[in-house]
């Protein structure tokens, strides 16, 4: 019997983030693994037009919770969906609600953040770092609470190249940032940004940091641990290999790079890829959650979530295996056939950035324009050149996470959790996992029909005799320009030709002499 799993029996569990990509299989695992657990409050926000209650039903009814209500039938009913804004103060969740939270809540998963790069300072500070602080304020007055578990990011840390499983300060207390958030305007805001975020890339992996921050310096005797997963990909193992849904980190550039409109990226073959699937994150946290809770250690401990230093994959070996992976799973309607060239050069790069991207979209424009449609692949080129540019800090760095927690939590764990909550990433084969990840992103991103892969083939066939035909046209024409302008080409051409000659006049006589 897995201990892990009896723990979270009975209980009642608070999850922020619940419908994001790491909330919705962090859930899915509770619900199957434990389905006698009490109840699971989330707080949700409408969105998109969508209600609360519908939110939670499409949730329930997607594909990654279908074995979810093999076991535990009445997922419905142990769901709890609360009404909340992490903008807003006390989440703006109604008295009644709030009350339920702090009488009953056992443990609590903050996963919800803003995971935008580009989002303002302002905001990056309220959902990152004051709603942290908001929710420890209610977490210390919940009697029966056992654990908090904070998910931060491997680079919270990005400025440093050995990161320890300790907090590092920032330089500007948190409480100040946060009070000068509430002053300052929009535009002092973008001035003091660069300052404020030194040498780290985005105001993401600084706010990230600030939360930590707090997390320590509001921790109280509430027992607290802090996860920090690195790049989080597409599921391993559970509940089936590849799942994703959204479009950060490496799926979009995978869907980028297989519809043929990312062919070149400025990176660093052999810096390390640190991807860690989703569900190998979601089995260390709900680990921590257990330790936490039963083993309460003296200080916040931090867990990292990475896999360079167990089982390294780099980028060069990366990209080679999303390409062979898009051999035998290739999207539906490429643009252009899928290739992945790895440079640091920045001339090189500029260069496939104006003949690969570019000049491409702008022709392709011109030909929606002569068949009267509307323009539309410079500008969707424009966008992803700019979301390329910004995931390139992360492409050309390698990092060294020390992850001695993360292997005593393992050391821990019975046989039985060690199978269940299976955090080990030394026994992940990459090829596998690639081949996996580009499915996923095919089925449950792209949503296309596996039935079409032979159709996929034959266009991709075709993309490239059309690549064939047109670098056949491209090398004639340039070649004639170069005969009718430079003497010394019309040398070598005479010479090639008449070589050529003498080779097939010499075939021809072999083969009489024979007869
Ligand atoms: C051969 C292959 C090798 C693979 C090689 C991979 C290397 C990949 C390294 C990643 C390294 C991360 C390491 C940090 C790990 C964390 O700790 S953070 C968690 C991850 N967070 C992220 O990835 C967030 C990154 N994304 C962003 O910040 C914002 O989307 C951006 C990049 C600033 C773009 O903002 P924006 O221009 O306002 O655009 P947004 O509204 O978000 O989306 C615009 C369009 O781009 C699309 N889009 C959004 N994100 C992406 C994306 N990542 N890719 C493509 N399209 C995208 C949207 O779908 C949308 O399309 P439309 O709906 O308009 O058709
Ligand atoms: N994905 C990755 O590569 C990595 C992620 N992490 C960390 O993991 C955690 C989860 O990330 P991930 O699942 O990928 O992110 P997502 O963007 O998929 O999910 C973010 C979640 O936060 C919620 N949220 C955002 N703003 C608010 C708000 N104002 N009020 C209520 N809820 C809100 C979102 O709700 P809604 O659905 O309403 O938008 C969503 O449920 C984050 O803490 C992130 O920093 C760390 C390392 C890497």
């Amino acid at each position: 019997m897995s201990m892990i799993a009896a723990f979270y029996g009975g209980k009642s569990i608070l999850i922020t983030g619940a419908t994001g990509f790491l909330g919705k299989v962090l859930m899915e695992k509770l619900f199957r693994t434990s389905p006698d657990l009490k109840v699971i409050y989330i707080l949700v926000r409408p969105k998109a037009g969508q209600t609360l209650q519908q939110r939670v039903f499409q949730i329930l009814n997607s594909k990654l919770f279908e074995k979810v209500k093999e076991v535990c039938p009445n997922v419905h009913e142990k769901i709890r969906a609360i009404s909340a804004d992490l903008n807003q103060s006390d989440f703006a969740i109604s008295k009644e609600d709030m009350q339920e939270l702090l009488s009953y809540t056992n443990i609590i998963f903050h996963c919800a953040a803003t995971v935008r790069f580009d989002d303002h300072l302002r905001h990056a500070v309220q959902l990152n770092v004051t709603a942290t602080q908001q929710l420890l304020l209610m977490a210390s007055q919940m009697p029966k609470l056992e654990a908090f578990i904070h998910i931060s990011t491997a680079f919270s840390n990005c400025n440093l190249k050995h990161i320890d499983e300790v907090i590092y300060p920032c330089p500007v207390e948190p409480k100040k940032i946060i009070d000068s958030m509430e002053w300052l305007d929009d535009a002092i805001i973008d001035e003091i940004t660069p300052k404020l975020i030194g040498d780290r890339p985005n105001t993401y992996t600084y706010t990230k940091a600030l939360g930590e921050m707090v997390v320590q310096q509001e921790s109280g005797n509430i027992n607290i641990a802090i996860i920090r997963p690195s790049i989080v990909g597409a599921t391993w193992q559970e509940p089936f290999p590849g799942w994703v849904d959204n479009l950060n980190g490496p799926s979009g550039l995978i869907i980028a790079a297989g519809k043929g409109f990312l062919r070149c990226v400025r990176a660093t073959p052999m810096a390390v890829a640190d991807l860690i699937p989703a569900d190998t994150v979601v089995n260390l946290t709900l680990a921590v959650g257990w330790y936490t809770a039963v083993h309460r250690p003296k200080s916040v401990l931090i867990y990292h979530c990475t896999s360079g230093n167990f089982n390294p994959c780099n980028w060069g070996k990366m990209a080679l295996q999303v390409l062979a992976a898009f051999e035998k799973i290739p999207f539906e309607r490429a643009f252009r056939r899928p290739n992945a060239d790895f440079t640091t050069n920045s001339i090189t790069i500029q260069y496939w950035n104006a003949v690969s991207h570019r000049a491409p979209a702008i022709i392709y424009d011109f030909y929606l324009r002569l068949t009267g449609r509307k323009p539309r692949m410079t500008k969707l080129m424009n966008r992803l050149l700019r979301t390329v540019s910004m995931l390139e800090y992360f492409i050309n760095r390698s990092w060294e996470w020390s992850t001695d927690n993360t292997e005593m939590l393992m050391s821990e764990l019975s046989p039985e959790d060690q199978r269940v909550f299976n955090f080990d990433v030394r026994q992940l084969n990459w090829l596998e996992y690639i081949e996996n990840y580009v499915l996923g992103v095919k089925k449950y991103l792209l949503k296309e029909d596996m039935a079409g892969i032979p159709k996929a083939k034959q266009h991709l066939k075709r993309l490239r005799n059309i690549h064939y035909l047109f670098n056949t046209a491209l090398f004639l024409i340039a070649w004639r320009l170069l005969i009718a302008r430079s003497q010394v080409a019309r040398n070598v051409w005479f010479f090639i030709v008449s070589f050529c000659y003498k080779l097939l006049s010499y075939f021809r006589a072999s083969s009489t002499l024979k007869v």
